[in-house]
């Protein structure tokens, strides 16, 4: 197991760090119990996680001593909601959660960012711990302390940014994960190949067989780099007051095309086709070249994510989406472009028609 340290400025978080490795899911008990004493411990879960490693997990932490019960919601992107946090709290209630309880997010990224918020507010706030259990979370999600639940407005439109007492990344989770959860992980991978060392791209472009194989050495090498740009990121800039923002590339009309599906269209996914619009808004603006810029979409379809956008998403109410962003800064909404793959900028605003213009091209 290797430990990589996330320095935070105290005035706003605690430092903390990532434990990561293969197969030591026994061992996280055990430093639960070393590290995080409190009065109770509460897994939280989705319908899926649960069965496979949750209901395990809770004897684990049982057998240990500890007061420990499971809340479970269920599995999926439509529970990443106000309703859910209202049920949660009110069951950590019923259990006597106070402040010297602590939460453990069992799951993928729904159930970190649910459990974050619920972390966040109960009480004004306790402690809670992270152990992703999908690709999409081991590189992203459980890292960095933003915490949310979507609105039928739009995505992840109520949150926090409150950090986990530690993340616990065991990548044997993943060996249980379909083919498309993991295929929504790479797009995040991908992203870090596009906003940080043009070295890690070029590093995925000579593993794609690889990495759909889900070679583990390689796979090892690719999560650890992306926790290490992510948490580098998020060293700089924790509340996102500038520097943050290049880990939302792609995620701008990403969000939108994900709202306008209602939720149906998974994140990992829409973020793939934002990219590659905003890849092409970047050689329309005349910074990067349609050489890069084919690059980037061969990448994204050789590793098997969508390059055009799904059928029946409706472009107007995805554009309408956009006014919802909350990055918007009064009518302008900037936009993270690139200069060149490793290079990204934020740009002040992206005309409207330019907007029209790239998703007609990727719907036809
Ligand atoms: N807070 C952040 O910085 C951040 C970053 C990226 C994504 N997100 C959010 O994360 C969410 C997406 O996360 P996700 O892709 O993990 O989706 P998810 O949490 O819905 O998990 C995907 C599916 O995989 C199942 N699953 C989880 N672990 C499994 C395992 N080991 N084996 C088999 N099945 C398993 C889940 O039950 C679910 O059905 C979105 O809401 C997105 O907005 C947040
Ligand atoms: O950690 C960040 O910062 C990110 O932007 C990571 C994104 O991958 C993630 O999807 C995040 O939830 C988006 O945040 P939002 O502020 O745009 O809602
Ligand atoms: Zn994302």
């Amino acid at each position: 197991m290797n430990r990589i340290k996330i320095h935070l400025d105290k005035r706003l978080s605690e430092s903390h760090e990532i434990c990561i490795g293969y197969d030591f899911q026994d061992r996280i008990g055990l430093l639960i119990a070393k590290d995080f004493p409190a009065n109770r411990y509460v897994i939280v879960t989705d319908s899926n996680v649960s069965r496979l490693y949750g209901k395990a997990f809770l004897e684990i932490l049982r057998e240990l001593g500890l007061t420990v019960d499971l809340l479970e919601f269920f599995a999926g992107e439509g529970s990443k909601t106000m309703e859910t946090t209202l049920e949660l709290t009110s069951r950590l209630l019923k259990l006597g959660l106070d402040r010297h309880s602590l939460l453990i997010a069992l799951g993928g990224g729904v159930v970190g960012d649910m459990t974050g918020f619920v972390a966040s507010i109960y009480m004004r706030s306790v402690p809670f711990i992270q152990i992703p259990t999908t690709l999409m979370a081991q590189v992203d999600s459980s890292i960095g302390g933003k915490t949310a639940v979507n609105l039928p407005q739009g995505k992840n439109l109520l949150g926090t940014f409150y950090q986990p007492k530690r993340i616990f990344t065991d990548l044997k989770f993943l060996e249980t994960l379909s083919d498309e959860e993991y295929l929504n992980g790479l797009a995040e991978i991908v992203k870090y190949g596009l906003i940080d060392e043009p070295g890690f791209f070029e590093q995925l472009e000579r593993e794609v067989p690889a990495l759909r194989a889900r070679n583990r050495e390689i796979l090892e090498t690719v999560i650890e780099r992306s926790c290490r740009i992510k948490k580098g990121v998020v060293e700089i800039d924790e509340q996102e007051s500038g520097f943050r923002r290049i880990l939302n590339f792609g995620h701008t009309l990403g969000h939108a095309l994900e709202a306008a599906s209602n939720f149906t269209l998974a994140h990992g996914k829409a973020v793939a086709l934002g990219m590659i619009a905003a890849s092409r808004i970047s050689v329309y603006a005349g910074f990067l070249s349609p050489e890069e810029r084919d690059r980037i979409e061969a990448l994204i379809g050789e590793l098997g994510l969508p390059v055009r956008i799904p059928e029946g998403l409706s472009l107007p109410d995805a554009l309408e989406r956009l006014a919802m962003d909350k990055k918007k800064e009064g009518s302008e909404l900037p936009f993270i472009l690139l200069k060149k793959i490793g290079i990204p900028f934020i740009s002040k605003e992206v005309e409207t028609s330019l907007l029209e213009k790239i998703l007609g091209e990727m719907t036809s």
